[in-house]
């Protein structure tokens, strides 16, 4: 699962990017791997594992991942080669969703490449860039289907659909925004890796003053947030520069400098969670001596899938799963005490696995 931060340049994307990645190197358990210098995998900090851990007494500790990947700003004309960032356009288009970080804070020292802080207007034209990259992907696409398009109904069908779509991006419109007619669209649409089709979630990045009531009073938080109604993404409202700090302190000294800052929880911990619900996944959780471990898994899974990200083994000669739910254990207390009050059930091939499910697997090979 990867995310990919985009928006203009200095704006504050490679000093979220920063944070993110040191504090993914922090729980230290799950190496930050710099797989190129631009992309970083992070924990997703779930405090389930850390209360699993302490009642198993477990050796290790491993958090479920996510993927980031930083590029370099884009701006005006990236599409079509100005600036470095259409080199970048490609690497996102292999991304889950985008995290597009819009500035909100004022600050004269850092230069804004447009000579003024105004989020929709920046959101804008990188929407409009993203929207250039997809149409050049359609009318390669348009070239190829039109080939076939006269002699077979299903290739015609789906020219008709890519017009569409043309037309409607050449509108100014995101893809996302289109009408998928059927079963049909839908595949074709997924298929495709239009940028503009997407999930998104944008992050302003504000100003320290602004953390405490999480940007309320901040105008141009207000204004992005008006924006992304229409799209249906969320904002979340972050000051990067903070959270570099932030990442740098150990677990004790985070928790004593977001009280002073008037937070619970840091704005990245809540990106990081959000950018993992909107990609429609969920943890499941196994728990030991050895290890205690999150899973990552799309909602909707069933047991054996599930047991797959273990080892294929697991799926292949799935038995059964044992399952108790976060909650019914940790009120119990132990894993004994829950099976006591029959709160331990077994689970078969058809069971979907929920969001927090403590899972024995048994199986055979
Ligand atoms: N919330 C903030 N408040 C004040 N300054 C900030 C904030 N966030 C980032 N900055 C500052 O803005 C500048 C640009 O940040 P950064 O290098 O992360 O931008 P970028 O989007 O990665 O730029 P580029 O596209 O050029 O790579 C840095 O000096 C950084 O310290
Ligand atoms: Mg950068």
């Amino acid at each position: 699962m990867k995310l990919g931060i985009v928006g203009l340049p200095n704006v504050g994307k490679s000093t979220l990017f920063n944070s993110l990645t040191k504090a993914g190197a922090e729980s230290a358990n799950y190496p930050f791997c710099t797989i190129d210098p631009n992309v970083g995998i992070v924990a997703v900090p779930d405090e389930r594992l850390d209360k699993l851990t302490e009642m198993y007494n477990s050796a290790k500790t491993t958090p479920a991942v996510i993927e980031f990947v930083d590029i370099a700003g884009l701006v005006k004309g990236a599409s079509k080669g100005e600036g470095l960032g259409n080199q970048f356009l490609a690497n996102i288009r292999e991304v889950d969703a985008i995290v597009h970080v819009v500035r909100c804070f004022e600050d004269t020292n850092v230069i804004h490449v447009d000579g003024s802080v105004d989020p929709i207007r920046d959101i804008e034209t990188i929407n409009l860039e993203l929207i250039f990259s997809d149409i050049e992907v359609l009318d390669r696409r348009i070239a190829k289907t039109i080939r076939g398009a006269r002699n077979d109904k299903m290739l015609a069908k789906e020219l008709d659909f890519q017009q569409r779509i043309k037309a409607h991006l050449e509108d100014g419109k995101l893809a996302k925004t289109i009408e998928v007619a059927d079963e049909d669209e839908q595949a074709w649409i997924e298929e495709y890796n239009l940028l503009t089709w997407k999930p998104v979630i944008f992050a302003a990045n504000v100003g320290e003053e602004d953390i405490a009531d999480d940007g309320a009073s901040n105008e141009n938080v207000q204004k992005v947030k008006e924006y992304a109604k229409d799209f249906d993404a969320e904002v979340f409202v972050v000051c990067a520069q903070i959270e570099q700090e932030l990442a740098e302190l150990d677990d004790e000294e985070k928790k004593m400098f977001l009280e002073d800052l008037g937070v619970k929880e840091s704005g990245l911990d809540k990106l990081i969670k959000a950018s993992y619900s909107l990609l429609g996944l969920i943890s499941y959780l196994t728990a030991g001596e050895t290890e205690s471990r999150a899973w990552t898994i799309k909602k909707g899974t069933k047991a054996p899938g599930a047991a797959g990200k273990i080892h294929s083994d697991f799926e292949r000669g799935f038995i059964k799963a044992e399952v108790v739910s976060y909650k019914d254990l940790m009120d119990c207390g132990s894993m004994l005490a829950a099976k006591e009050k029959g709160l331990v059930r077994q689970e078969g091939k058809e069971y979907v696995v929920e969001d927090g499910d403590v899972i024995l697997f048994k199986f055979n090979v």
